[in-house]
């Protein structure tokens, strides 16, 4: 388990992440929804060590983070993050080998292969990556940090991902959260930061809201996904209506024009 205990990150005096605590438990998918600015990423960039806190505690299967060697760290925890700069010509396949590079492995053809196909790269994977679309690209830094936990260990792993489906289009956006939920079954915490709310209700187990960088709250998606909560925090009109069996809850966001009606959850 991941064990965050009041955190705080302060960027020229302003608490950016102002004391969070929050678990990650394997086996479980937690969203991480708010609006720009309320410190997502910056939550995500203290949790896996790239930025450093000003207080509180941070344990990965009850260790202490600052405890972990570098390479002790990447063998239980991969990190999309949002942006991924690449200015080698490297072929897709090439940067999925990467990930496994961070960990001093290299030529697992069979991991390698196995997420690619999954991760609906393979095809492309002999075309250079400043080649690909947008999504294209993307798919392929999710296929290099998969790579990274795709392989059972004793210790819980721990995945995150900074809006995973920000460039792709509705099935592959699917496809990214199905394959999260797989690794669910490996035992493995998945966090990701999600701006589709549809996505987070159909897909997490946990949700943690998120404002001016304190968590407003966080729980069940049942919980926390109400009318209430998601308007008060991006202070828009947001009606939650029962799904389709399967799928809790379809969530509407409704035009700034109707603003000043008053929406009731149903
Ligand atoms: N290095 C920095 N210098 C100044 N301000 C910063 C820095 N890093 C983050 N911030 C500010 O901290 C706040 C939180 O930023 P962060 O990127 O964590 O938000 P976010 O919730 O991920 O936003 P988005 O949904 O837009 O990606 C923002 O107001 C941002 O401008």
């Amino acid at each position: 388990m991941l064990e965050a205990k009041n955190i705080q990150y302060l960027v020229q005096g302003r608490p950016i992440v102002n004391k969070v605590s929050l678990q990650l438990i394997p086996g479980h998918l937690t969203a991480v929804i708010g609006p720009n600015g309320a410190g997502k990423s910056s939550l995500l960039k203290v949790l896996v060590g790239d930025y450093k806190p000003l207080g509180g505690e941070i344990t990965y299967n009850g260790k202490p983070i600052q405890t972990y060697r570098p390479k002790e760290l990447a063998k239980i925890r991969a990190v999309m993050p949002q942006h991924s700069q690449l200015t080698f010509p490297f072929k897709a396949k090439e940067v999925v080998e990467l990930g496994l590079l961070s960990l001093g492995f290299s030529q697992q053809e069979l991991i390698i292969k196995e997420v690619m196909i999954e991760t609906q790269t393979w095809g492309f994977r002999d075309r250079l990556y400043t080649s690909l679309s947008g999504g294209e690209r993307q798919r392929v830094q999710l296929a290099r940090v998969l790579v990274q936990v795709w392989i059972g260990s004793e210790q819980p792993k721990f995945l995150f991902l900074d809006e995973p489906t920000s460039s792709l289009d509705i099935t592959h956006q699917h496809q990214v959260l199905h394959i999260a939920s797989k690794l669910k079954q490996k035992g493995i915490a998945v966090m990701a930061i999600l701006h589709d709310l549809n996505m987070a209700a159909a897909y997490a187990d946990h949700v943690i809201l998120l404002k001016e960088g304190k968590i407003y709250h966080q729980g069940s998606t049942e919980k926390v996904m109400s009318s209430q909560h998601l308007e008060y925090v991006f202070e828009h009109p947001i009606i939650v209506r029962n799904g389709y069996e399967g799928i809790p809850y379809t969530i509407q966001s409704l035009p700034i024009q109707q603003k000043n009606q008053t929406y009731k959850t149903v």
